[in-house]
C-alpha cells in the first residue's frame, strides 16, 4: 500500500494569480501535494506546473487523456517533459490507449528523472450507477463497471486508478494490495457535497485503504483553507 499522508488539494481556479494567492497562505516550509486540473492547466499551461513544482510542492497533473492510442501516445510524451508527479487517462479509452499512454510517459521522460506514476479514472465520482446506466448504457452495478475498469488498467500496467473510497476494497481485492487507489468525493462530515455522489469522510477512506485523497473545494472555498487543510490532513493521519 502507498499511503501518502497529506491529502492532494485540487487547485481547481480560473487563473495563475488565484493560485498564486492561494499558495502564499501556507507556511513557506509546509510542502504540499496538489492537484492541477483542466480548468487551471487549459488557463494558465505548463507555466503553472512549473511554478507549484519550483516552490517544492508535488503535482497530480489531472488532465484524464482520452483518444486514440497513437494521440495518447504522442501527449503523453509531452506532459513526461513537466516533470509531474502523477498523471492519468480514462479507463475507458482501453487497454491499448492505456498502454501507449505508459509508453508515451516513459519515452518522454528525461533520462535520469522518475517516471510518473500513471493512473487511469475508472467511474468519476460524480456518477451514480443510476446516472451510468443511463447515459452509458452499461447495464451492470456501479461496483462491476469499477473493478473491471480497474483489472483493464492493472493488465495495462498501469499503477492504479481513480476511484470511489467505497470501492477501495474490491478493488484492492481484484487487483492486488499495492495497486494505487485514489480517491475523490472527500467530504468532511457535515459539509456540502455539491455534483458529487460517491463521498467519504477523511477518516473512513483512511480506514478503508485509500492511497491518496483529493480534496477540493472543502479546502479551497473554506473560510480559511489553512485550518480546513490541516484539519482534514489531522483526520486522514489518525488511524
Ligand atoms: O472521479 C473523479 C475524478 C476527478 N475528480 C476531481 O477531483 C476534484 C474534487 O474536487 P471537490 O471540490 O473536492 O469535489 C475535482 O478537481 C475533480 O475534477 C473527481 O472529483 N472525481
Amino acid at each position: 500500500m502507498t499511503y501518502e499522508p497529506r491529502p492532494i488539494i485540487a487547485l481547481d481556479f480560473p487563473t495563475f494569480d488565484d493560485v498564486k494567492n492561494f499558495l502564499a497562505k501556507f507556511d513557506e516550509n509546509e510542502k504540499l501535494y496538489v492537484k492541477i486540473g483542466m480548468e487551471l492547466y487549459y488557463s494558465a499551461g505548463p507555466a503553472v506546473v512549473e511554478y507549484v513544482k519550483a516552490q517544492g510542492h508535488s503535482v497530480f497533473l489531472d488532465l484524464k487523456l482520452h483518444d486514440i492510442p497513437n494521440t495518447v501516445q504522442s501527449a503523453m510524451k509531452v506532459l513526461a517533459d513537466l516533470g509531474v508527479d502523477m498523471t492519468n487517462v480514462h479507463a475507458a479509452g482501453g487497454r491499448e490507449m492505456m498502454a501507449a499512454a505508459r509508453e508515451g510517459l516513459t519515452m518522454g521522460t528525461p533520462a535520469g528523472k522518475a517516471v510518473p506514476k500513471l493512473i487511469a479514472v475508472t467511474q468519476l465520482t460524480s456518477t451514480s450507477e443510476a446516472i451510468m446506466q443511463r447515459d452509458q448504457n452499461i447495464q451492470t452495478s456501479l461496483q462491476e463497471s469499477v473493478v473491471h475498469y480497474a483489472q483493464l488498467t492493472a493488465e495495462a500496467g498501469l499503477d492504479g486508478v481513480v476511484c470511489s473510497a467505497q470501492e477501495v476494497a474490491l478493488i484492492k481485492s481484484a487487483t492486488n494490495q499495492d495497486f494505487i487507489c485514489l480517491t475523490p468525493g472527500i467530504r468532511p462530515a457535515g459539509s456540502a457535497v455539491g455534483d458529487q455522489k460517491r463521498v467519504m469522510t477523511p477518516s473512513a477512506a483512511r480506514e478503508i485503504g485509500s492511497d491518496y485523497i483529493v480534496v477540493g473545494r472543502p479546502i479551497t472555498q473554506a473560510e480559511n483553507p489553512v485550518i480546513a487543510y490541516q484539519n482534514i490532513k489531522n483526520e486522514w493521519q489518525r488511524k
